[in-house]
């Protein structure tokens, strides 16, 4: 359950360059991988398969949505880096898409709008990701799979179960993207402490949704304290930034930019852990084996294959000990429900 002072270092470390990676094409890699987005139409598909055309990482950008997605990949092969972008639309190209693809990205899905909480998207996107994951286990098995749908509680777990089905299911290579939360938290903080936000790492742990968001703001890099006051206004904000969002955009959807921003920072650093970097860390919501919870987010290492290991949640205050408390309910709850889809989902599906 301990945390790795010297890796925390080198996730800090690595954060600056890759805040400035976006436009970088100087210098050819000896190493260059495979892309899909799924959903790449979309508020956060399109700026973050822009995103990910500029990386000298990626040498094929395969975009897939239902609609609009040659319009998108026309576009974004205009642009003079080295990713080569094909698009593909609707489900007769979606297996054409996935094929040879080291990572996959999933944004598709409906967004919130205001008074819906993460969990109301659940029927509609719990198919679509059994779907776009269904289609993984038969065209990329060992791709990693990144899923950035919400709820994200409960679309993990739904992947997992759609993998072990089709016997291909690697733990290391499902997870939650929960970077726009350790992004939020790391800018909240440095706003209120006058710090640079680009050399702040806040790890968050837990899930991607309300309550089941926390900070640990007693591991703040570089060491930060705060009175209780600002302990419980900070927490607040993070765990409810996302709906922040939504009742800004009032109706027109949720995060898009800084989440497209999020998916490209936890996509860089993947693909560079993949190519052989040591000490890549990012946090990220897996099958949990240290924790009471059969998935929870932490601080993950990342390596040639995926995941290589937890970090843990080190040392918690007591402060953060209440809110994995106050979360368990909801969390364990989301988790069962995706379970519980999925087997449904499968059994339909036979
Ligand atoms: N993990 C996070 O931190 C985080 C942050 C922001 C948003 N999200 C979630 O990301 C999802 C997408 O948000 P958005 O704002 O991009 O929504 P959007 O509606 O703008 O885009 C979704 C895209 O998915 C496509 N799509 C729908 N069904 C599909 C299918 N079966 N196959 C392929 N593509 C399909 C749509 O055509 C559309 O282009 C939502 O569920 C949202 O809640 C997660
Ligand atoms: O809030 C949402 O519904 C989208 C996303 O999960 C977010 O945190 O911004």
């Amino acid at each position: 359950m301990n945390q790795t002072p010297a890796l925390l270092k080198s996730f800090i470390l690595s954060v600056t360059p890759k805040l400035i990676r976006y436009a970088s094409t100087a210098s050819t890699p000896a190493h260059t991988k495979r892309v899909a987005v799924l959903g790449a139409s979309g508020g956060i598909g399109q700026p973050l398969s822009l995103l990910l055309k500029l990386s000298p990482l990626i040498s094929d950008l395969s975009l897939y949505d239902i609609q609009h997605t040659k319009g998108v990949g026309a576009d974004l092969s205009h642009i003079e880096t080295r990713a080569k972008v094909k698009a593909y639309v609707g489900k007769d190209e979606l297996a054409d898409a996935l094929k040879g693809m080291d990572l996959v990205v999933i944004p598709a899905g409906v967004p919130r709008k205001p008074g819906m909480t993460r969990d109301d998207l659940f029927n509609t996107n719990a198919t679509i990701v059994a779907d776009l994951v269904t289609a993984c286990a038969k065209n990329c098995p060992r791709a990693v799979i990144a899923i950035i749908a919400n709820p994200v509680n409960s679309t993990v777990p739904i992947a997992a179960e759609v993998m072990k089905a089709h016997n291909v299911y690697d733990e290391k290579k499902i997870v939650g993207v929960t970077t726009l939360d350790v992004v939020r938290a790391s800018t909240f903080v440095a706003e209120a402490k006058g710090l640079d936000p680009t050399r702040v790492f806040v790890p968050v742990i837990g899930g991607h949704s309300g309550n089941t968001i926390i900070p640990l703001l007693s591991q703040v890099s570089p060491p930060v304290s705060f009175s209780q006051q600002e302990l419980t206004t900070l927490t607040n904000r993070i765990q409810n930034a996302g709906t922040e969002v939504v009742e800004a955009k009032a109706g027109a959807g949720s995060a898009t930019l800084s989440m497209a921003h999020a998916g490209a920072r936890f996509s860089f650093s993947v693909l560079e852990a993949l190519n052989g970097k040591e000490g890549v860390v990012e946090c990220g919501y897996i099958s949990s084996q240290e924790t009471e919870f059969k998935y929870f987010a932490t601080p993950l290492l990342f390596g040639r294959n995926g995941v290589e290991k937890s970090m843990g949640v080190g040392k918690l205050s007591e402060f953060e000990t209440k809110l994995i408390e106050k979360a368990k309910k909801e969390l364990n709850g989301n988790i069962q429900n995706g379970v519980e889809f999925a087997k449904q989902y499968l059994a339909k599906s036979k």
